[in-house]
């Protein structure tokens, strides 16, 4: 018999001749010769082997869409990689005090489930595609294994995948730290770089309860926003993509993004804020939604200046601003566009929001901001697109209310009445108001800072008097300029005329006396023939 030693012996030399052989295969096998043995060789494997293999890629749909199934089956098995896994890999979480364990790349752990064992390998594949340029970039695309025996086909196929499905959705959404993305641009775009999105915490202290407007407005959103997350069997029923979309718009410092860090706090989503400058054209763009996940806000703030999606209307309008001379109004934005770098259009950004591709994921609400809703197109946000539009005003008292318990904790005071008065006849932002309202030292009080806003009040009243004015005044001058160049033009017109007929009459007349002359010719020839 052999001692254990010498068996050691017998494998090491079997293991180190068939390494040695690896790499002589390895190294003058040609690439196409290894995928052809490496094809029959799993084939015959296939026919003498009891076991099933199901392959979970990362991605679905040609590499498109994050596949819910991979990150399902990646919570789940996090769970028992603590516990089974030799090698693992250590994510920070929410606050970064703990840490959460997964299964590494090319481990394998084995699950029990009703009394049948299952194997997970997690599998990851360096591919090297060629770019246009001949450098070679290399992308990792991951996927999970499940493998177990054929005479488990049924109940694994029909009741472990559900239950591991169900199980990572779970715990996908119990672990869920809420996100704040920004698209990257697509040179960034591989996935051992940053990917399509990058994203951070999203911890946004907003709420609708600090959210300054109309009562019952906001009961009016809030309602709207709970009837949508409940949607989804109603949505199914009407044959409509469950998705809904908000147009916020209204004055510089009104609220807009206030209201959309509100929204993500009140039903709990994820925001994509998509920066459209960057996007190359539109299929970059559909890439882009597609890799979005549901529960999500989809956000394109001042969307007039974002790309040149305003179509025909803007050119008419720029075309009669030209005519009439008009100068742009003051802090209106201009677009930020660079026609070279994006070639995004208006009918492909409708194209993304609902058309066919729009419905590929749930739960979604997009939200376009404007500080002129005038702007733009009207196919862009007609109801169904933008199903609900919001206008976000100048404070008024309801409004500077809740500003004031936020910022002072008050509820009333002497000066509110006059307070109540002079929002009335004063266009001044929440932003304002609440920058008036906040104590600048722990000296101030809630008495200074009311005080300060009626002062300011006034000032802001007085400065829009005077302005209306200078305006009142421009215009007119602009009217009296008008006046006197339709005037000067008409002048011009009948002078030319009456040139013109001087002209005609001389004509006349040098052409008479032509006649005249050439009659007296005739009688002096009349009278030589005599
Ligand atoms: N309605 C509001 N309720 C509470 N706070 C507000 C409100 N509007 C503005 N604010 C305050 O003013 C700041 C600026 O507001 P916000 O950025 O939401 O304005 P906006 O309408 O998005 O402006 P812009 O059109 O310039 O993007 C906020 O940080 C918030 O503190
Ligand atoms: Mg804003």
């Amino acid at each position: 018999m052999l001692e254990t030693g010498a068996i050691w012996g017998i494998t090491g030399t079997t293991v180190t001749s068939f390494m040695f052989f690896w790499a002589i295969y390895k190294q003058y096998v040609p690439a196409h010769f290894r995928a052809y043995v490496e094809r029959y060789f799993h084939k015959m494997i296939g026919w003498i082997s009891y076991y099933v293999d199901i392959k979970f890629t990362e991605y679905t749909d040609e590499g498109l869409k994050r596949s819910q199934a991979y990150d399902s089956i990646r919570n789940y098995l996090a769970s028992k990689s603590t516990a089974l896994a030799k090698r693992l890999k250590a994510n920070e979480t929410k606050n970064s005090k703990s840490l959460v364990f997964s299964m590494d790349d090319h481990e394998e752990i084995e699950d029990e489930f009703e009394g049948v064992k299952v194997k997970w390998y997690s599998n990851v594949k360096v591919i090297q595609p060629q770019s246009n340029y001949g450098q070679r970039s290399s992308e990792e695309r991951r996927h999970f294994t499940l493998s177990f025996h054929r005479r488990h086909r049924g109940m694994i196929i029909e009741t472990y995948l559900d239950h591991v499905l169900r199980e990572g959705k779970a715990i996908g959404l119990m672990n869920r730290e809420r996100k704040l993305y920004t698209n990257n641009s697509s040179q960034e775009w591989y996935p051992w770089r940053s990917g399509k999105w990058s994203n951070v915490p999203f911890h946004h202290p907003a709420t609708f309860e600090t959210l300054a407007m109309d009562p019952e407005k906001k009961e009016g959103i809030k309602k709207d926003l709970i009837k949508f997350s409940k949607g989804k069997d109603y949505y199914e029923k009407v044959g409509k993509p469950w998705k809904r979309g908000y147009l916020l718009f209204g004055p510089p410092g009104t609220g807009k993004s206030t209201m959309i860090a509100a929204i993500a706090n009140f039903l709990d989503y994820d925001v994509y804020d998509l920066e459209l400058t960057t996007v190359k054209d539109n299929s970059e763009l559909k890439k882009l939604l597609l890799d979005t996940t549901s529960k999500s806000i989809i956000v394109i703030e001042d969307i007039d200046c974002s790309l040149d999606l305003t179509g025909q209307r803007k050119k008419k309008k720029e075309e009669d601003e030209e005519e009439d001379g008009e100068e742009k109004k003051e802090g209106e934005k201009k677009p930020k566009v660079d026609d070279k770098q994006s070639k995004v259009t208006l009918s492909g950004l409708l194209n993304s929001i609902d058309g066919l591709w729009s419905a590929c994921s749930g739960e979604k609400i997009i939200v376009f901001t404007t500080n002129f809703v005038d702007k733009l197109d009207p196919a862009l946000i007609r109801r169904g697109r933008m199903d609900n539009h919001i206008e976000m005003s100048y404070c008024k008292f309801e409004a500077f209310k809740v500003l004031a318990k936020n910022y002072l904790e008050i509820e009333t005071h002497d000066l509110y009445g006059e307070i109540e008065r002079k929002l009335e006849e004063t266009d001044m932002s929440p932003a304002d108001v609440a920058e008036t309202l906040m104590p600048k030292s722990d000296e101030e009080d809630a008495d200074i800072c009311i005080k300060r806003l009626v002062k300011t009040l006034e000032e802001e009243k007085e400065k829009a008097r005077k302005l209306a004015e200078e305006e009142e005044k421009k215009k007119a001058e602009k009217e009296a300029k008008k006046i006197k160049k339709a005037e000067e033009a008409e002048e011009k017109k009948k002078k030319t005329e009456e040139d013109e007929k001087k002209e005609n009459v001389k004509g006349k007349e040098e052409n008479g006396n032509v006649s005249q002359q050439n009659g007296n010719s005739i009688d002096l020839s009349k009278k030589s023939d005599s």
